[in-house]
């Protein structure tokens, strides 16, 4: 204890002078030393490299080492958060990041796959300070013993600890098949199948911080982009990549991926359901070629020098040359004007130039090119233009679509129509993926503000590729541990190119790729995480697909708890159209969550449908029993529940049905509820949907006959220690048998005993 204790103060002390250096440079960085190109520019570089250094040193304080591998050839290792160097001629690794080859042992080695160990250890330490060893003897034969060793007891603990209402990170007690997942190749799609609490979310955020770090290169200039169900567990996930000293990662909902627009309004689920489906993308495409019409019987165009004629020849011709661009929309939509103009000069041209004695026409090309110019200017001819093929945003199509669709049957039309007259303006996140669709099939003209934007940029182009070879040149290589040349700490050329840093300066921020990304509908991304990835339409995925060209993807979820009617639940059907069989799948098959009591009691919820329903295996159980109240006054036998269980740390939740969430609030004053809940309340109130993804030491849940199967069964599995139920009516089938809870909840808190059979490591 005591030499770890030293180990860990020289630790500190480097910490601290790697720190001060970088915040110096942060300071010094961003002094301001002129209002040159130049000078912005190369202040740009220093900050962005300095700040993502010093997030990673502030990172790096909590669980500054974790980890210790001692080799039988005599070789030893400390393991932390992040690599630390010596302040040495050889820079001698001090602490080598969890995610460096070096550092896998730690997560695989067993006794019977020792890979070359005697000794693994957990160190366990609190604001620096060392309170636990923990030692792992892998070399059976090895006779030395330290007293510390125990098998089991730091990923136990970690397990039982009171919940926060924040994910914590877990790369002191990652086991040997997430650390497989965490670690395989990022290209191509690779799906993470596993029942509640079998830690998916937390081995797919792992995932990222570890692709960061292995593929700095590629993955910091196009960022990850993680997708989670709704802004409450993106808040409770918040912290888990910052902790790793990751920045370079947006995360979004479903709802929140087409910049400007933020879902705020819910549809029916009969309406989500149809506004997800795979074939609304050619509903959409035949709703735009609607919108490209032909004059019915003709548009006359006043003209001085005689009526000018748009029948439906000349019409349906310029509409058939402008499709065969095969562009979309509005960029199709300058070809069909030229056409229409080209048409109309020409009737002008016959009329003004016709030589009455019979010859060739009077014009020559410079004339008619002047009548050309002057009919394109016309406001009669553009306002037959935009009648017959009008600008479009995707926000009007769409809208548009909605208030009368088309190309639906009857019922399908009745459950999405939502007439303009009564609709309050507010998008949905079903509404958003067809936002996406009808701008793939507008298209964004933006050619004029492009090609004047074009000649500026080359220009400072050219003077930050400049910039940028100085910035290579004085590179620095500070607390990295691996040994090629690939591991430079993220540096300004890792993490622009010129091309970006150009367009920087033009805006003179500070923006990550991950903050550009988040405005860009176009953005492709390096990697994409998708959790809970069972509940997204076929029309969010081939959203999702446009913003992962090169498919390197993570999915993540578990098709028995889909609850969305929309929600895709099987793989092949997600993936078939993108990745055809070219993906890989993996099983999580340990639960680190759910005691075994409560998994069983959700079990029995599933197995009512299914008798071959076989849920993962708890790691751990207690001795508090799932119980069940039923009760003539819901509110008020809540309220005494919450009170009578609510005492000491950890967290609760009440999960009920929507619709009894308001009259449950007024009795629970003090838990947090609504859109966005506070989860790191004591108490908090949830709807089913929003419990997606949480957990709480404690959950209530009210009147679960009014909970679909699969969110039941999600609402159960939220709990880490105790569960409860309370309900007036008849009980769903698999909970009648539950226990009343004066006889299931202990006075003092349970004590923790491991499951036998499934307390070794896993894989
Ligand atoms: N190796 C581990 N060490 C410590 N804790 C772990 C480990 N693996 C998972 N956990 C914990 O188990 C809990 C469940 O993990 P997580 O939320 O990632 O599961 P999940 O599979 O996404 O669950 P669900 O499908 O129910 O949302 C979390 O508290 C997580 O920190």
């Amino acid at each position: 204890m005591r030499r770890e204790q030293e180990f860990m103060d020289l630790l500190h002390d480097r910490l601290t002078e790697l720190r001060a250096g970088a915040e110096a440079a942060v300071a010094e960085a961003m002094t301001p030393g002129g209002n040159t190109y130049q000078a912005r520019l190369e202040r740009d570089i220093l900050v962005a490299e300095r700040s993502g250094l010093l997030a990673a040193f502030n990172s790096g304080e909590h669980g500054l080492c974790f980890g210790r591998l001692t080799y039988r050839d005599g070789r030893d290792h400390h393991i932390g958060r992040i690599g630390i160097r010596r302040d040495d001629a050889e820079r001698t690794p001090l602490v080598i990041d969890w995610r460096a080859e070096v550092a896998r042992p730690f997560y695989l080695a067993t006794g019977h796959t020792p890979m070359g160990l005697r000794r693994r250890r957990h160190i366990s330490s609190e604001k620096g300070r060392v309170t636990d060893l923990q030692d792992e003897l892998l070399d059976l034969t090895d006779p030395e013993r330290t007293g510390h060793e125990a098998s089991d007891a730091v990923l136990l603990a970690a397990v039982d600890a009171a919940r926060t209402g924040r994910m914590h990170d877990i790369v002191q007690t990652i086991q040997a098949e997430q650390d497989r997942i965490i670690r395989a190749p990022h290209h191509g799609v690779l799906v993470v199948e596993g029942g509640p609490g079998t830690g998916k979310t937390v081995v797919a955020l792992h995932r990222a911080a570890y692709l960061l770090y292995a593929h700095r290169e590629q993955l910091a200039r196009r960022a990850v982009l993680v997708v989670g169900p709704n802004p409450a567990f993106l808040g409770y996930i918040g912290e888990v990549l910052p902790s790793l000293g990751e920045t370079g990662v947006m995360t979004a909902t479903p709802g929140e991926l087409f910049p400007g627009v933020t879902a705020t309004g819910t549809d029916t689920p009969e309406a989500a359901e149809v506004k997800g489906r795979t074939e609304m993308a050619d509903v959409l495409s035949r709703f735009v070629r609607d919108r490209q019409t032909l004059p019915e019987p003709g548009t006359v165009i006043p003209h001085e020098d005689g009526d000018l004629l748009l029948d439906p020849d000349i019409v349906t011709l310029a509409r058939h040359q402008a499709r065969e661009t095969r562009l979309p929309h509005n960029l199709a939509r300058p070809h069909f004007a030229f056409q229409i103009i080209d048409a109309l000069t020409a009737q002008l041209t016959e009329r003004i130039g016709a030589d009455p004695y019979g010859g060739p026409n009077l014009l020559g090309p410079d004339d008619i090119a002047q009548l050309g110019t002057a009919v394109a200017a016309d406001p009669a001819v553009r306002s037959a233009v935009e009648e017959l093929w009008p600008q479009l945003t995707p926000q009007q199509l769409l809208a548009d679509f909605l208030d009368d669709p088309v190309h639906l049957s009857e019922a399908d039309a009745a459950a999405i129509r939502r007439p303009r007259a009564e609709w309050n303006g507010e998008w949905t996140t079903a509404d958003v993926p067809l936002l996406d669709e009808a701008a793939e099939l507008l298209g964004e003209d933006d050619s004029a503000a492009r090609a004047a934007a074009e000649a500026e940029r080359q220009e400072r182009v050219a003077y930050a590729e400049g910039v940028l070879e100085l910035s290579y040149g004085s590179r620095t290589q500070e607390f990295e541990d691996r040994e090629d040349e690939d591991s430079e700490v993220l540096a300004a050329h890792d993490l622009i190119d010129a091309e970006r840093l150009a367009e920087r300066a033009e805006e003179a921020d500070h923006r990550t790729a991950a903050e550009r990304a988040a405005a860009d509908r176009t953005w492709a991304f390096g990697h994409i995480i998708v959790d809970e990835a069972q509940e997204l339409s076929a029309m969010a995925w081939r959203m999702l697909m446009r913003r992962s060209p090169t498919r390197s993807m993570t999915l993540v979820g578990d098709p028995a708890q889909t609850a969305e009617p929309g929600g895709c639940g099987s793989w092949d059907k997600i993936l078939a159209p993108y990745a055809e069989d070219r993906w890989e799948h993996v099983r999580l098959g340990v639960n680190y969550r759910t005691p075994a009591q409560v998994m069983e009691t959700a079990a029995r919820v599933l197995r009512a449908a299914d008798p071959s329903f076989e849920p993962p295996r708890s790691i751990r159980s207690t001795d508090a029993r799932p119980w069940a109240l039923r009760t003539g006054d819901l509110p008020g036998a809540v309220a005494d529940a919450v009170t009578r269980e609510a005492s000491g740390e950890g967290r609760l939740a009440v999960i009920a049905p929507d619709a009894r969430l308001d009259a449950l609030a007024k009795a629970l004053p003090t838990a947090s509820w609504g859109p966005n809940p506070d989860l790191t309340n004591p108490v908090v109130l949830l709807g089913p949907r929003q419990a997606k993804g949480l957990e709480f030491d404690t959950v209530l849940v009210a009147e679960p006959a009014e909970f679909g199967t699969s969110d039941l069964y999600v609402a159960l599995t939220r709990a880490t220690q105790r569960l409860g139920v309370l309900h007036t009516g008849p009980l769903p089938p698999g909970l009648a048998d539950l226990p009343v809870p004066e006889s299931a909840v202990p006075e003092t808190p349970a004590p923790v005993t491991p499951v036998p059979e499934t307390a070794e490591r896993p894989g």
